[in-house]
């Protein structure tokens, strides 16, 4: 069987505790759950304005995964010494805009190559292996393998977020060229963005797609999987506490 890995992005677990400025819930804890049930890797977005995601967890993590860190990040010094700092498996980049609520767009690496081409190189040298979160076009695959990059990842946030069955379709199809026509230049790809239980599979049947990274509609998951235990909990604590 020609197996896909699933990559868990645990971003929003730092949504839910930076909301309250707690200790809680841990990314550690998070991560170390998400390798048990089977997780081969362990996604954080490192965004340059720390809406979830802070160093410090980038830190802690680094010393605690079983598996491997996909550490994504803006293309900027700041984060390329941080990932130098803390020597995540892979680094993604990924293009960040400041207002925007989740990711819209690929990284423009035809624009770009020059810049690409000297930070791959210099993560590659300390042991990081890179991978670009790209749209899926021809010329932006070019790019990607002409900079040196191990792996592309193909945004599928249009196709996530497509309204009708055509344009789902139309989109899906993009994909499927993007990871063919990848696979045909000989660099490895993985896919995600939006991803989740409903528009998944067509995706996860692309045979050349090594990884999927899925993180929102996971950690929204989880939340009703376990609303029905964390109340019987609380209610067996608060009777307690009256006997
Ligand atoms: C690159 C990508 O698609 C995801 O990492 C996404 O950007 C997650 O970041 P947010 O969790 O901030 O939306
Ligand atoms: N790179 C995509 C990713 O990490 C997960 O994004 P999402 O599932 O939270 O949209």
């Amino acid at each position: 069987m020609n197996l896909i890995h699933l990559g868990v992005n645990i971003d929003h677990i730092a949504t839910l505790r930076n909301v309250r400025g707690n200790k809680y819930p841990d990314l550690v804890h998070a991560a170390a759950i998400a390798e048990m049930a089977g997780a081969d890797s362990i996604t954080i977005h490192l965004r340059e304005d720390r809406r979830h995601v802070l160093d410090r967890d980038v830190q802690i993590l680094s010393e605690t995964l079983q598996t491997q860190m996909n550490l994504e990040m803006a293309m900027t010094d700041e984060m390329i010494k941080i990932a130098l700092n803390n020597k995540p498996e892979y680094v993604c980049f990924v293009p960040e805009k400041r207002k925007e609520l989740t990711t819209e767009g690929g990284l423009d690496v035809v624009r770009q190559a020059k810049k690409v081409k000297t930070a791959i190189k210099k993560l590659n040298a300390a042991g990081i292996r890179v991978s670009l979160f790209i749209d899926s076009d021809h010329d932006q695959i070019d790019a990607a393998t002409s900079c040196g990059a191990s792996f592309i990842e193909l945004h599928t946030g249009a196709y996530a977020n497509a309204k009708n069955p055509k344009n789902r379709q139309d989109e899906l199809k993009k994909i499927a060229d993007g990871a063919a026509y990848a696979a045909s230049m000989g660099i490895a790809v993985n896919a995600g963005h939006g991803l989740n239980y409903y528009n998944v599979s067509p995706v996860a049947a692309l045979p050349e797609i090594h990884e999927l990274n899925i993180g929102h509609s996971i950690i929204s998951r989880a939340v009703f999987d376990g609303l029905q235990k964390a109340i019987a909990d609380m209610k067996v604590i608060i009777q307690s506490a009256r006997n």
